[in-house]
């Protein structure tokens, strides 16, 4: 048994590299934009793409910030300029690579033949670009007129070529924080089989001075040990199981009626009478004003045309908080005092805080009401409050974050879909297919329909497959030593869960940059590894709101396909995709809608 030395991330607190290149993407026009929603984000002449970001979504403020930034920065950072330097991770590790694999491999954990090690490529692959060619990911424009620039893309590619190098497992640096990656499934079970009762997932360093220094409690992604556990398991109820998730079927079918009204509007507006642009946009909206309504029990108008003054802050605030967490991120703690991005970053904590506790207090008013003429009160918040087992203060702190999580994910996932289908209309028609032959024409899908129609759920997990909203995930395991293969790690040490680089391997999935919804249904030739794709995470850390997320996006789905054949862009504007926080699009995904006959 060897002993791998590797420091967790208690030595790492917020000092970042001492490079840095922010990207600023390219903003596309398009002949139909002009909604409320454009240019209100940002703080103009701050913010040099503020009209881009302030778009109100879509452009990933991402959620699971945390989860995912950290990591793959490191990665982006290791592989621009860390690791070259030092002749690979191995040394650094005291853990030889070649052995590790044998080693594994003797354990079972890896297929023969499977990934590579440090200086022995996986495979050879001459078109392949080399890691160290590439610019470093990050950059602070020298002279650009812009105090900060709003926005820090990666491509999620440098963890794939890592994994491709390096094999299952390699070694990562960022600032002072020292990772171990895995990049493959085999290896990922046997290191998340051993979680324990309180699985961490990184320390949220951030968000938590956030609560410290405001003194509000921690919510589901926050809290720790056996505080979390029973945040969980009052959270859990009434979210996790399908059944529970389908008493949001009217809520959130509502939702999508307001959708399709806004989807018909805004293609009704363009020159051609079909085009919408930046489909993220519009789903953002959805998805917030989906995931609002089944915490909040209310309507907060994001799709109206003109969205209400309230709601529009409480959006933009999302936005400037997750840019500003970049600096917090990247820049040293004493730039806090002299520059303005922590003061910002703390103020739109304390709107998006407000906002929640404004629509909470409402409720509570309507409910007490209600409760007094002795009404049966039902619904999500009804549940939290009258469970007797959360404090008011902690209603506050969950609903918070769980309204965070909900809106990107589930809004890059369906935009990403709908390119897709758009690009091959195979898949698309017999998709249509499936929803008629379940569906009849003058009814609107519910979420009974659902299990019936295998290749929807297809589509949802294949595109999750390519585009895992979270690339890449940490798990700290803070209460024992783990071992993996003939490796015992010590307690805290960092593991990096390189998602993408998995569901992109082509082990498992053959022709990996392939849409191929077909790959999950039954009787299709390549199994896959279990935790080969895990898109929403493992075990009892696992996303609370996965059923939710799921229902949402198949019945969006479903009314988009049966109303309409959904086209790609007639300009032909390829999208690929960047880890902004999390996975989203390049640019904006523009889509035409073309009315299908007899939609209800
Ligand atoms: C496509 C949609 C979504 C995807 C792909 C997704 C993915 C994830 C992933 C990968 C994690 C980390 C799990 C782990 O560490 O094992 C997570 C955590 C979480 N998600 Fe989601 N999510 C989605 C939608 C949602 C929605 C709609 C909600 C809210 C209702 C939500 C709430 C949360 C929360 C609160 C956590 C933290 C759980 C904890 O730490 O205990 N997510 N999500």
């Amino acid at each position: 048994m060897r002993w791998c030395g590797g420091p967790g991330p208690a030595q790492g607190k917020g000092s970042g590299p001492a490079h840095v290149v922010l990207t600023l993407p390219a903003s596309p026009s398009c002949p139909n934009q002009g909604l409320s929603f454009e240019g209100k984000g940002g703080q103009a002449g701050v913010w040099p793409d503020a009209a881009r970001e302030g778009r109100g979504g879509g452009g990933g403020r991402g959620v699971c910030f945390l989860l995912s930034t950290l990591p793959h920065t490191s990665d982006e950072v290791r592989n621009g300029f860390a690791d070259r330097e030092s002749g690979g991770i191995s040394s650094a590790l005291e853990l030889r690579p070649a052995a590790a694999r044998r080693s594994m491999q003797d354990h079972g954990a890896v297929p023969p033949g499977e990934g590579a090690v440090a200086g022995e490529p996986a495979q050879e692959d001459p078109a392949a670009p080399c890691c160290s060619q590439r610019a470093p990911a990050l950059q602070l424009p020298a002279g650009s007129g812009a105090a900060f620039p709003g926005s820090s893309d990666f491509s999620p590619l440098p963890e794939l070529m890592s994994r491709r190098i390096y094999g299952p497992i390699w070694k990562s640096t960022f600032g002072h924080y020292e990772n171990i990656n895995i990049g493959s499934p085999e290896v990922l079970e046997q290191l998340l089989r051993q979680e324990g009762k309180y699985p961490m997932r990184s320390d949220m360093a951030l968000w938590k001075e956030h609560r410290d220094t405001r003194r509000l409690p921690y919510g589901p992604f926050t809290e720790e040990g056996e505080r979390w556990y029973r945040l969980r398991q009052v959270l859990n109820k009434r979210l996790l199981k399908p059944s529970e998730a389908a008493l949001y079927a009217g809520a959130i079918g509502e939702v999508v009626s307001d959708l399709m009204v806004r989807l018909r509007d805004e293609r009704s507006r363009s020159p051609s009478g079909v085009l919408v642009c930046d489909v993220a946009n519009l789903l953002y909206r959805f998805a917030l004003e989906g995931i609002s309504y089944i915490l909040f029990e209310t309507r907060i108008g994001c799709l109206r045309r003109q969205v209400p003054a309230e709601t529009q802050h409480f959006i933009d605030s999302i936005n400037l908080m997750f840019k500003n967490s970049i600096f917090a991120t990247v820049l040293p703690r004493w730039t806090r005092k002299v520059l303005p991005f922590w003061g910002r970053y703390l103020d739109s904590w304390d709107t998006i805080f407000a906002f929640g506790k404004t629509l909470i207090d409402r409720k509570m008013e309507e409910l007490e009401g209600q409760v007094e003429r002795g009404k049966e009160v039902s619904g999500y918040l009804s549940y939290l409050l009258a469970s007797g087992r959360l404090s008011l203060e902690e209603v506050y702190g969950s609903v918070a974050e769980l309204l965070l999580a909900g809106v990107d994910t589930t809004s890059n996932t369906l935009s990403w879909a709908l390119y897709h289908l758009s690009r091959d209309l195979g898949i698309q028609e017999a998709l249509y297919q499936e929803l008629t032959a379940v569906v009849p024409p003058d009814r609107v899908p519910g979420a009974e329909d659902i299990p019936k129609m295998p290749l929807l759920r297809a589509v949802i997990k294949e595109t999750l497959r390519i585009y895992p909203v979270v690339p890449t995930n940490a798990r700290v395991f803070w209460e024992k030593d783990i071992v993996i293969g003939d490796y015992l790690f010590p307690k805290n040490t960092l593991f990096v869960l390189a998602h993408y680089a998995m569901s992109h391997d082509e082990t498992h999935f053959p022709e990996p940059e392939r849409f191929l919804p077909q790959r999950w249904l039954r009787g299709y030739g390549s199994p896959h590894h279990p935790f080969s794709s895990i898109p929403f995470g493992y075990g009892v850390r696992a996303c609370v709101g996965r059923r939710i997320a799921e229902l949402e996006m198949h019945l969006a789905l479903a009314r988009i396909i049966q109303a309409f054949e959904v086209r790609p862009d007639p300009r032909g504007v390829e999208v690929t995709s960047v880890s902004r926080i999390v996975l989203v699009a390049d640019k904006p995904i523009n889509l035409e809608f073309v009315a299908r006959p007899a939609a209800p």
